[in-house]
């Protein structure tokens, strides 16, 4: 397929022009020793930055990192930016938020071939809420602008369709790179194919799993995903993670996948605990029998064994979202022992999600997947079949 988008092999000559590179920096970040648990984001973004740096841009990096409600030090991105100067010899500087007087005055004395990011853009409302007058500020900054973030290039954020408007427009190395990827493998599945589907962002992911159910002959749910889905069918969840309004959607799809003779595998056992923290007492429980005051954080042996078996036949497998919270050693083991059943399978396995990429990689299985995803959401909407919102950005003309 050809790409009808501007790829950064078409800028032209850079050097002394300022470049506005939307990256997806929102790596995990370990809460207890601040060191970041998984760098596939950073690295990925690295073809890219390198690039302009060393033909003498003056390189300026947005991203997000979580969810922040304003600023708040836990979601800074200093330790991105301390990391990125470990990695490479070229500085790599941090400012303050776009519409700071700090990050107008560090743009100004940006010099060619350095670095410089600005401060989490999620400490601004008005990325989230796509405000114009925070895009044309970014884009104020610079003279071309290039989308390497495949991972939030389904939001529509001001970084994101907000400033392709106002500047001329490219995709990345890495945006490109996963696009052909994305293509490659999964276009045309060989069959069976799995999908597997987990973590924490329930409400986001439900919406895109309609149409997964059309493609796929096989449907693993487990992680927090699961919990709603269980609910959906009348299990006790007491206090897991359950999104009582996407309930009915749950109920929706669940109908769909046995209309379609799509097979869908639920937890049958999990492990519960009162408390959401690693040194927890937790115990393995049916999910006939979960307390009120219990909440499920990983999937159980039976549905390890269960998922293992089922995944057997597959020829590609699709996995986003953790089975359980492997961030904790308690409740790694079920995303583990999938990760690791994957790697031996010897099939097409798409690894994506920034939470799932840093599980497979504890699990030590990363370089047997066949193609690692920086994207979860992003991977999800790309195979819905419409274009991401911000690849269609890269298409239009900007309005100066
Ligand atoms: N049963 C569960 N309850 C709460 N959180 C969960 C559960 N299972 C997985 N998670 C969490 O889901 C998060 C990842 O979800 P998500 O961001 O959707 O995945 P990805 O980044 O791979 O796309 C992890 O931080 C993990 O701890
Ligand atoms: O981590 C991300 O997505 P993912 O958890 O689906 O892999 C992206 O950075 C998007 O973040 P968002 O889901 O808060 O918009
Ligand atoms: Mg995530």
């Amino acid at each position: 397929m050809t790409t009808p988008f501007r790829r950064i092999t078409d800028i032209g000559p850079v050097y002394g022009k300022r470049v506005l590179v939307r990256v997806d920096f929102n790596v995990p970040i370990d809460a207890a020793t601040g060191e970041i648990t998984d760098d596939s984001r950073i690295q990925g973004s690295l073809p890219t930055l390198d690039a302009l740096v060393e033909q003498g841009a003056r390189v300026i990096a947005v991203s997000h990192r979580g969810r922040p409600k304003g600023p708040s030090a836990k979601d800074s991105l200093a330790p991105v930016v301390a990391y990125l100067q470990k990695l490479r010899t070229y500085p790599v500087k941090l400012t303050g938020e776009a519409r700071s007087d700090e990050a107008v005055q560090a743009v100004e004395a940006l010099q060619p071939g350095e670095l410089l990011v600005l401060e989490n853009l999620r400490f601004d409302p008005g990325e989230t809420a796509n405000d114009p007058e925070l895009a044309r500020r970014l884009a104020s900054f610079a003279d071309l602008y290039v989308n390497d973030a495949f991972g939030t290039s389904h939001r529509q954020h001001a970084s994101i369709v907000g400033v392709p408007k106002y500047l001329p427009a490219y995709a990345g190395e890495l945006m490109a790179e996963e696009l052909d990827h994305l293509d490659r493998v999964l276009a045309h599945p060989t069959r069976p194919y799995w999908a597997i589907i987990g973590g924490a962002k329930v409400s986001d992911k439900v919406k895109l799993l309609s149409r997964l159910l059309e493609l796929v002959d096989g449907i693993i749910i487990g992680g927090g995903m699961a919990n709603t889905f269980l609910a959906a069918q009348g299990y006790s969840m007491g206090a897991s993670l359950v999104e009582e309004g996407v309930i009915p959607e749950a109920t929706r799809l669940l109908e769909q996948a046995q209309a379609k003779g799509v097979t869908v595998v639920l937890p049958k056992d999990v492990l519960v605990a009162k408390e959401f923290r690693a040194d927890t007492p937790y115990r393995a429980a049916l999910v006939t029998d979960i307390h009120a005051d219990e909440m499920a954080l990983d999937i159980g042996p039976r549905t390890v064994e269960t998922i293992i078996a089922a995944l057997q036949p597959a020829q590609t497998v699709l996995w986003n979202g953790p089975m359980g919270v492997f961030e904790f050693e308690a409740f790694a083991q079920g995303t583990i022992q999938v990760a690791q059943a994957l790697a031996a399978l010897n099939v097409s396995v798409v690894v994506g999600g920034g939470d799932s990429v840093a599980a497979v990689s504890k699990a030590g299985v990363k370089d047997k997947m066949t193609h690692i995803s920086t994207g979860g959401g992003a991977t999800l909407r790309y195979l819905e079949g419409e274009e991401l919102p911000g690849i269609q950005a890269l298409r239009q003309p900007a309005e100066a």
